[in-house]
């Protein structure tokens, strides 16, 4: 069992329209609303292809009733604790283009006594056997900036291997901590994190050794449509695969993330399959995760020891 937790969780909408134009009336073509929030989304994609998984999330309001029968009718095991917010709805609107815009609501602040009910949750839900632990998505007000350090801090206790996808302060405290198995950034949060920008593919190789140096012991970059680089302390794998026009980005990093904790095998077998889920994901509308007919490994191609001197466009 791969156990997630998604402290900010959102019901996603999807508008797909033609063409964005800031400032004017759109209509949109249509209109596609998913569970969303990073962690939930990693849970969605393990148990459609077969991977026991279960979601930890708070969820208050309307739309966090919304979000537990969507997860409840669509099969995905969750355990949602109570909160007195309202569960955010995240905007995408999906030009025809293939390029997304997307924005993200703050999400309800949790109280203390809130984030203690939730990390409970939590341990309960790990005490009951668990193989991995997922950490993802924004932290809302009142978690604390160190939240994903305690819960790293529960999976070690219990020697569970702990990945964590998130950004900003959140993701600065916990690579300083240096409490991971796995860390999930795309390029530009992990040029965030070390503070200068990743412009070859040594300059982000040296980045994810630099988190690695902190107590990390794998980074999984993800590049966007240039595919995502596999780092530890000593070796480092490239892959992807020719371009493609999506429909939505939205989810995709999630989908990768999941892919990897799916896949047995070598470093470069998982990050195949990682590879191979992003690129399925950002095939589907919205949020939607894609069938394990829609995975082509074969489609992906694997580099090891990747020229540091290339960008990852030239890769
Ligand atoms: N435009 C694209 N074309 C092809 N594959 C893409 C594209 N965008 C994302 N992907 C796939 O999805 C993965 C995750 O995307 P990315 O945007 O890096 O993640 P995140 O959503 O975490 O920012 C990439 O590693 C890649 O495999
Ligand atoms: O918690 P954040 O950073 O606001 O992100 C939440 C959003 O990220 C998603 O999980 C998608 O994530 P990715 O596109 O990075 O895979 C959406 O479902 C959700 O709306």
């Amino acid at each position: 069992m791969i156990v997630t937790l998604t402290p900010n969780p959102s019901l996603d909408r999807a508008l797909d329209v033609d063409r964005l134009v800031p400032g004017e009336v759109l209509r949109a073509d249509a209109v596609h609303v998913h569970p969303g929030g990073k962690g939930i989304n990693v849970t969605r994609a393990l148990v459609r292809h077969g991977v026991a998984s279960r979601a930890v999330l708070p969820a208050g309001g309307a739309d966090g009733a919304r979000l537990v029968e969507l997860l409840a009718s669509q099969g995905v095991p969750a355990l949602a604790v109570p909160v007195a917010g309202d569960t955010r709805t995240n905007i995408t609107i999906a030009e025809r283009s293939g390029a997304t815009t997307k924005v993200n609501a703050p999400g309800p602040a949790l109280a203390p006594g809130e984030v203690t009910a939730l990390l409970d949750a939590l341990a309960a839900v790990l005490d009951e056997g668990a193989r991995g632990l997922v950490a993802a998505g924004s932290l809302p007000a009142g978690a604390g900036d160190d939240l994903f350090v305690r819960v790293a801090a529960l999976a070690a206790q219990r020697s569970v291997p702990f990945a964590l996808d998130t950004s900003g302060d959140p993701l600065a405290c916990a690579a300083r901590a240096g409490v991971l198995d796995l860390l999930k950034p795309n390029d530009e949060e992990l040029a965030a994190l070390v503070g200068r920008e990743l412009v070859t593919v040594g300059d982000v190789v040296d980045a994810a050794r630099e988190v690695i140096a902190a107590g990390t012991a794998h980074v999984l970059v993800s590049l966007g449509a240039h595919g995502a680089l596999l780092v530890t302390e000593h070796s480092s794998w490239w892959a992807g695969g020719t371009p493609l026009v999506p429909l939505s980005t939205v989810g995709a990093g999630d989908m990768t993330l999941a892919g990897f904790l799916s896949a047995d095998g070598s470093a470069a077998d998982r990050l195949r399959t990682a590879v191979a889920w992003g690129r399925a994901a950002v095939r589907m509308p919205g949020t939607a995760v894609p069938d394990p007919s829609a995975i082509d490994t074969a489609a992906v191609r694997v580099v090891e020891a990747p020229d540091p001197r290339l960008t990852p466009k030239e890769l």
